[in-house]
């Protein structure tokens, strides 16, 4: 009989894994109810605020998406925005709104994630005109590509795929038309720890094979980021990341909830971090985000 691996073969552990989904997208619903930072969209895929979370887990994610962002307008401003950006396990994440909001939307933005959490985004997608018109705004013909488990526009394509199948995951990307040869910014927020550490450095290192001109963000635990087959790599554990924010902002979210004690947030913080890992065949300078 084969051995199960873990999270590979369990329906139960996949949908343990679909469910973090949730987890994070009402951890950042309740956030920003709170002020941490502005997302104008999550309250259309979570629409409750749902229970109160610890101040330390708020701050946890203000530095989370702050750090996240930094370095993703980095990569736009370095291209120009003449890119592709490809977020794997994006769940219900709302960073294709924010950047059509502030100009600075990518040639084309890509979502992956399992088709049962790829529908559930598209159903909201399809019922909510905030979330639907910056599609249509930004797509040339009348109609789009949209059924159950994938939506596809101009400007932004959302694939149901499991990332642990890297030839599926290539021929629905190859038909959505990404192109290998324009500089493509991969985001992974908390999903590569939802594999095995053979199959999470199977999928950089297809990511490193097959983009001449990429860099890869992934936020995480610590140990997981793996580099073969990148020009360079780069890691700041969140405690270091939260510190270089600016400080007028975070004097600002810290003024929000009282903090009993620091040492967990402390703590906390330094059990994550963001990583990015570059290759740069066109020299963009990427090594220098
Ligand atoms: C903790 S959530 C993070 C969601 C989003 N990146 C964020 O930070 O808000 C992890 C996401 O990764 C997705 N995921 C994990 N393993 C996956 C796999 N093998 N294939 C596709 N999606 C996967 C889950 O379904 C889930 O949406």
């Amino acid at each position: 009989m084969a051995s199960k691996q873990p999270f590979t073969d369990s329906d139960t552990a996949d949908e343990a894994v679909r469910a973090t989904c949730d987890d994070a997208s009402t951890c950042k619903r309740f956030a920003t109810s709170k002020g941490y930072w502005t997302d104008l969209y999550v309250q259309y895929f979570v629409r409750q605020i749902g229970e109160r979370k610890a101040p330390e887990i708020n701050r946890g994610y203000y530095g989370r998406v702050r750090g996240m962002n930094l370095l993703i307008d980095a990569f736009l401003k370095k291209t120009q925005c003449d890119c592709q950006v490809v977020n794997l396990g994006a769940g219900l994440d709302t960073t294709f709104w924010r950047l059509k909001d502030e100009n600075i939307m990518p040639k084309k933005f890509f979502e992956v994630d399992f088709p049962m959490i790829v529908a559930r985004k598209i159903h909201h997608i399809k019922t909510k005109p905030p979330l639907s018109k910056p599609l249509i705004e930004t797509h040339s013909t009348d109609s789009l590509l949209l059924d159950g488990h994938s939506l596809d526009s101009d400007r932004y394509c959302i694939i149901g795929a499991d990332l642990r199948d890297l030839p599926a995951l290539e021929e629905k990307l190859k038909k959505f038309q990404i192109n290998p040869e324009l500089p493509t910014l991969f985001l992974s927020e908390c999903v590569l720890v939802y594999m095995t550490s053979e199959q999470s450095s199977k999928l950089v290192n297809w990511v490193a094979d097959t983009f001449p001109t990429t860099m890869f963000i992934n936020y995480e635990q610590k140990e997981r980021f793996l580099s073969a087959g990148w020009e360079s790599v780069n890691a700041l554990d969140m405690m270091t990341v939260y510190s270089v924010l600016p400080r007028e902002d975070v004097t600002r979210i810290e003024r929000l909830e009282f903090l009993d004690e620091r040492e967990l947030l402390q703590q906390l913080l330094q059990h994550y971090c963001i990583c990015w890992a570059v290759k740069d065949k066109l020299s963009l300078g990427e090594a220098s985000i």
